[in-house]
C-alpha cells in the first residue's frame, strides 16, 4: 500500500505533437547521483519544453526518511523559484517487509512498483534511473558470485518497456567520478543514505570491503566489468533468438513439444529451447538441476512425469512433452459434477488432470453402482490402509502394491472415497468393505494416467 501526495500541481500531461514526451520522471532518491541525474534532466528539459517530474519512494524503513522528503521538497523549491520546470512527486510505503523476506529485494520490488504507478499517472512515458558504471561493475561482480549465466551477468539494462513506461539509465556508462565532479560543479547537496554502509546488505560489503582491493589489484576492473555486461548482453539475446527459431520447429499445437524433433538439437540448443518452452507454459524458471535432469532422462524414456514447481508438471507422453496440473492435486467439491459416472466403457478425463478412467459393468468383485454417488477422488495422503479381500488384513498401500507387484506407474492414480470409507485404488481394485454383493448391480473400474490410445480402444 502507498500514499502518494503531490505537494506541487501534478495534472498529467500528454505528449507534444512530435510525439516527444512532454514530461520526464526521474528517480530521485536524494542521493548524490540521482539528484545529479535530476538536475541534469531539469536543465536539458527546460531547453527543449519539456517538464520533469521527480519521484521519491518514502520506504518508511528509516528514521532520517522524513527529513530526506523534507530536504528534497526545499531544493525542488528553490529549483521551482529559478523557473525551472520541476515538480516533486513522494510515495510514502505504508506496509513492511514479511518476516523473513530480503529487506533489499522486498524494498526494490515495492519501488518499482511506487515509481511505475507514480510515473503513469504523471503521464511520464519515460522514467530515468541514476545508475552509473560502477553500479553495473557491481551488480556483474555480484551476479558472478550467485553463479549466474548470461542473462544475469547482462546485469542493468540500459532501457527496458514495461507497460508503455520506458525504464532507462542514461548513465550506465558514466564513472561515479564524472558524476562527483558534476556535483561539485554545480554545488548540489544531497542526502547520504546511512544504510549504505551497513555490512548485511552484500552489494555494501562489495563496495566496501572488496571493491577498493580489486580496484588497486585490477585497475580497469570496472570498464571490464561493464564490457562483460555489455557483450552477456549481446550472448543472451542470441540465445533467446535461437531458441525461440528451435522452439517454432519443435512445438507441436497446441501447447506440446515434439521430443524427436527436439532430440534432433544440439544440447546446448535443446537446453535454451527448453528453458524458453518451459516458461512460456507458465512453468517459471527452470533451475540447471531440473534442466540437467531432463537432458539426461528425456532420450532415454517413451513415458513420464517431472515435477515442476507449484502445481504443474511435465508428462512425456506419445511423444509429446506437455505441462499439465499435477495429478496430486484432489478434486475439489466444484469439479465433483464433472466426475464420469456412465458405466459404458468409454475412457473420460477426471479433472484437475488427474488422468483418465473407464466404468464397466461387471459381475462379481465389483463396487457397487449405488456407491458413486457422493463418492470423490483425492490423491494419496500416506496412511491409507486398504485390504485386499473379506477377512483379510487392512495394510498400507505401499505393503498392498510390493504384494501384488504393482509397477510404479499403476499406483500413480488418485483413490475413490465414499467419505471416510475408501472405495478403490489403481492398481488394487475395490477395498474389500465397499465390494458389491452377489446379484448388485456393480462395476469395475480402471485408470490411466493419459488418455488412452483411440485405437486401441476400438479393438477392445
Ligand atoms: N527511494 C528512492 N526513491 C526514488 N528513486 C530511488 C530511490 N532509491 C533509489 N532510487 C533510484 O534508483 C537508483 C539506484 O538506487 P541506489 O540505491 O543504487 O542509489 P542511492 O544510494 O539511492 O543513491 P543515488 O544513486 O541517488 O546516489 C537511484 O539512483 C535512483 O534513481
Amino acid at each position: 500500500a502507498t500514499n502518494a501526495s503531490s505537494p506541487t500541481a501534478a495534472s498529467p500531461t500528454p505528449p507534444t505533437a512530435e510525439g516527444r514526451p512532454a514530461c520526464v520522471a526521474v528517480a530521485l532518491s536524494g542521493g548524490r547521483d540521482s539528484t545529479a541525474l535530476c538536475h541534469a534532466t531539469v536543465r536539458a528539459a527546460r531547453a527543449l519544453g519539456l517538464t520533469v517530474v521527480a519521484l521519491h519512494v518514502h520506504h518508511g524503513l528509516q528514521a532520517e526518511a522524513d527529513d530526506w522528503v523534507r530536504h528534497l521538497e526545499r531544493q525542488c523549491r528553490r529549483w521551482q523559484r529559478a523557473g525551472w520546470p520541476l515538480r516533486l512527486r513522494v510515495a510514502r510505503l505504508t506496509d513492511r517487509p514479511p518476516a523473513g523476506a530480503s529487506i533489499e529485494a522486498w524494498a526494490r520490488q515495492r519501488r518499482h512498483q511506487a515509481l511505475g504507478r507514480m510515473a503513469a499517472e504523471e503521464g511520464a512515458t519515460l522514467l530515468l534511473l541514476a545508475h552509473h558504471a560502477r553500479d553495473q561493475a557491481e551488480t556483474v561482480c555480484l551476479q558472478a558470485l550467485r553463479g549466474a549465466g548470461p542473462a544475469g551477468l547482462a546485469a542493468m539494462p540500459r532501457s527496458v518497456v514495461r507497460d508503455g513506461l520506458t525504464w532507462a539509465r542514461p548513465w550506465l556508462g558514466c564513472s561515479p567520478q564524472a558524476i562527483e565532479h558534476y556535483v561539485r560543479r554545480h554545488r548540489l547537496g544531497h542526502i547520504e543514505d546511512p544504510s549504505n554502509r551497513d555490512p548485511r546488505f552484500e552489494r555494501n560489503r562489495l563496495r566496501l570491503q572488496v571493491w577498493p582491493a580489486l580496484v588497486q589489484a585490477f585497475p580497469a576492473t570496472e570498464q571490464a566489468l561493464v564490457d562483460v555486461a555489455r557483450q552477456a548482453w549481446e550472448a543472451a539475446e542470441l540465445i533467446d533468438e535461437i531458441a525461440a527459431a528451435d522452439l517454432e520447429a519443435v512445438r507441436r499445437a497446441p501447447h506440446g513439444l515434439a521430443l524427436a524433433a527436439w532430440l534432433a538439437l544440439s544440447p546446448a540448443r535443446r537446453r535454451a529451447s527448453l528453458r524458453r518452452w518451459l516458461k512460456e507454459q507458465g512453468a517459471g524458471h527452470a533451475s540447471d538441476r531440473f534442466v540437467d535432469r531432463l537432458l539426461a532422462e528425456l532420450p532415454q524414456t517413451r513415458i513420464g512425469r517431472w515435477p515442476v514447481d507449484g502445481p504443474l508438471e511435465l508428462r512425456l507422453y506419445r511423444g509429446t512433452l506437455s505441462l499439465s496440473r499435477r495429478s496430486s492435486a484432489s478434486i475439489t467439491a466444484t469439479d465433483a459434477p464433472v466426475w464420469p459416472v456412465a458405466i459404458d466403457h468409454r475412457w473420460r478425463p477426471l479433472p484437475a488432470g488427474q488422468g483418465w478412467v473407464r466404468l464397466r459393468p461387471v459381475e462379481e468383485g465389483g463396487l457397487p453402482c449405488s456407491r458413486l454417488a457422493g463418492s470423490h477422488w483425492q490423491a494419496r495422503q500416506g496412511g491409507e490402509r486398504f485390504a485386499l479381500g473379506p477377512g483379510r488384513p487392512a495394510r498400507s498401500l505401499k505393503k498392498q502394491f510390493q504384494t501384488l507387484g504393482i509397477p510404479a506407474w499403476q499406483r500413480q492414480g488418485p483413490l475413490l472415497w465414499s467419505g471416510a470409507q475408501l472405495l478403490w485404488v489403481p492398481g488394487l481394485g475395490v477395498e474389500a468393505q465397499a465390494r458389491a454383493a452377489a446379484g448388485e448391480p456393480q462395476l469395475s473400474l480402471e485408470w490411466s494416467a493419459d488418455e488412452p490410445d483411440a485405437a486401441a480402444q476400438q479393438l477392445e
